[in-house]
């Protein structure tokens, strides 16, 4: 059995999860420990103790441990890019590139715990002079999701310890090997007891545990809308800081004077790799009347060719889907988008040489922005086309969504790419380029359903996790 990590001692629990290969159910990855309410209240008094030590610690030394995470990582990005492979379904390749992206992510913030820094204020009285500083938050919380089981945990991670902070974290039950293996890594890179603890378990038991436990201070939260509002409430009671990253329903509008090369692969990368499992993926195609057919014929050619299989396989460009209950919901969208009218392409349940979770991209061909099917978050390979007239209701449709993360256009104008830039009602926004696949030292995050608190990543990480001082003294 995998352990949770409390207090610098692997503990282990009387319940199991069965990590399974979603592209072969037979290949059993792994048991993880399932944590209890008991392990979150032990993990986070461990933390609660450690935090003096490590709040005051030289920064050095927190650079250095990021670091040495960092070189791990790197040095480990075949073996632990195969595990995540493995255990989410994204392509080798693409698994690898997140390992690489959490041990930059580590990197960047090993710099960043050298860089914190305040202002010195002239007081508007005279003979005082006013210190404004960052300190750490305290015990955060970090609930991660499935679909990113490396980077997602690093980008929380890694600026927590960098301010100062002391970390319980629950990772996806689908998904706790990546985590693992970070736990084990940080372990080894002389992580003090403590500082970082490891609870693994359903959501229901140990992230609702943290939520309401008085010893957290600040809970950082990647998942659905529905438990991400229900968390901010639940939090809210125990005044606690929150920050949220849900869902998205983005949209990418193609213009006729786009390059239709350049636009069709935007579209392809963004609807699809990672099997359309991202927050950021481009789920609405809202395409201009004089593109449109051309655009139609050229992106049902290339998404029905893409080839679904293992993802450890150098061939295949989608893995499958990350579990039966996903699937069967992808299907469901698959049916409704029917059913409401749209003309379907693919997206029907396919079979590999092995038992897993395969689906064929799909395309919502002739959809409206009034469907269910375009409006609600479907989070597998599907995408509705939007066709629409010109710029400004392009502008429109994509902006009438409840979600704001991510927003694309493809266009050669530069007075259209500007205005769209300008007006777009997103957190992130692409000219030319997918809506998916962000820089790991920017900030992260959107506006509206998909984003609540503030942002995640780069430098603009320390707003979250650190609180401000403000300090007046006399010199008499
Ligand atoms: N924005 C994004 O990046 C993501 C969005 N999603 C969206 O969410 C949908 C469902 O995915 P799913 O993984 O079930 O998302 P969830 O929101 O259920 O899971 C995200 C994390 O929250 C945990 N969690 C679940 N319930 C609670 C709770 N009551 N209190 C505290 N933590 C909890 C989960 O634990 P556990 O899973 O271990 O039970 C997991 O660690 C997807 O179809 C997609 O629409 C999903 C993943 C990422
Ligand atoms: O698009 C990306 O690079 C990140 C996406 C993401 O964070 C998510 O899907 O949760």
């Amino acid at each position: 059995m995998k352990k949770n990590l409390i207090a610098g001692e692997w503990l282990g629990a009387s319940d199991v999860t069965e990590n399974r290969n979603p592209s072969d159910i037979s290949d059993l990855i792994g048991l993880y420990a399932r944590g209890t309410a008991d392990d979150v209240d032990k993990a986070a008094n461990a933390a609660r103790a450690a935090l003096p030590g490590w709040a005051a610690v030289s920064p050095q030394v927190r650079a250095d441990l990021l670091e040495t995470v960092a070189q791990q990582l790197l040095a480990r990005a075949e073996e632990i890019g195969t595990l995540l492979a493995r255990e989410e379904g994204k392509t080798l390749a693409e698994a690898r590139g997140e390992t690489i992206r959490a041990a930059q992510i580590f990197r960047f913030f090993a710099g960043e715990a050298l860089r914190i820094s305040g202002d010195a204020v002239n007081s508007v009285r005279p003979g005082i002079s006013v210190e404004v500083t960052r300190e750490p938050v305290g015990v955060v919380g970090l609930i991660t999701p499935w679909n990113f089981p490396i980077a997602i945990p690093a980008w929380k991670l890694a600026p927590a310890l960098a301010y100062g902070n002391t970390v319980v974290m629950k990772p996806a039950e689908l998904t706790p090997g990546s985590a693992h293996v970070l736990a084990e890594i940080l372990q080894s890179a002389g992580v003090p007891n403590g500082v970082f603890n490891l609870v693994m378990g359903r959501g229901s038991v140990v992230g609702d545990a943290m939520v309401k436990h008085p010893e957290i201070d600040a809970i950082s939260f990647t998942g659905s809308v529905p438990v991400g509002r229900a968390l901010a409430v639940e939090a809210a009671r125990g005044l606690k800081k929150v920050q949220l990253e849900m869902g998205g329903k983005n949209p990418m509008v193609v213009l006729d004077d786009a390059d239709l090369d350049v636009a069709v692969e935007a579209c392809l990368n963004g609807a699809f790799y990672s099997t359309g499992q991202r927050c950021t993926a481009s789920s609405r195609l809202i395409v201009q009347a004089g593109i449109h057919d051309a655009f139609v014929e050229q992106l049902t050619a290339h998404s029905q060719a893409l080839r679904v299989g293992n993802p450890l396989d150098a061939n295949t460009q989608i893995g499958p889907v990350v579990s039966e209950g996903q699937l069967q919901n992808n299907l469901a969208y698959v049916e409704l988008a029917r059913a409401e009218g749209a003309e379907v392409i693919g997206g029907e349940r396919l079979n590999g040489e092995t038992e897993g979770y395969f689906q064929r991209p799909a395309l919502f061909l002739n959809a409206t922005n009034a469907m269910r099917s375009s409006r609600e978050e479907i989070f597998g390979p599907c995408a509705s086309v939007i066709k629409v007239e010109d710029f400004d209701e392009a502008l429109t449709v994509a902006n009438d969504t409840e979600f704001g993360l991510s927003s694309g256009i493809c266009t050669t104008s530069l007075r259209h790419a500007r205005e769209f830039r300008r007006r777009s009602a997103a957190g992130m926004v692409m000219v030319n380029l997918p809506t998916a696949g962000v820089d790991y030292h920017v900030p992260f995050g959107g506006r509206k359903g998909s984003s609540y608190g503030q942002r995640e990543q780069g430098r603009y990480a320390a707003e979250f996790y650190t609180a401000v001082k403000t300090a007046y003294e006399f010199a008499g």
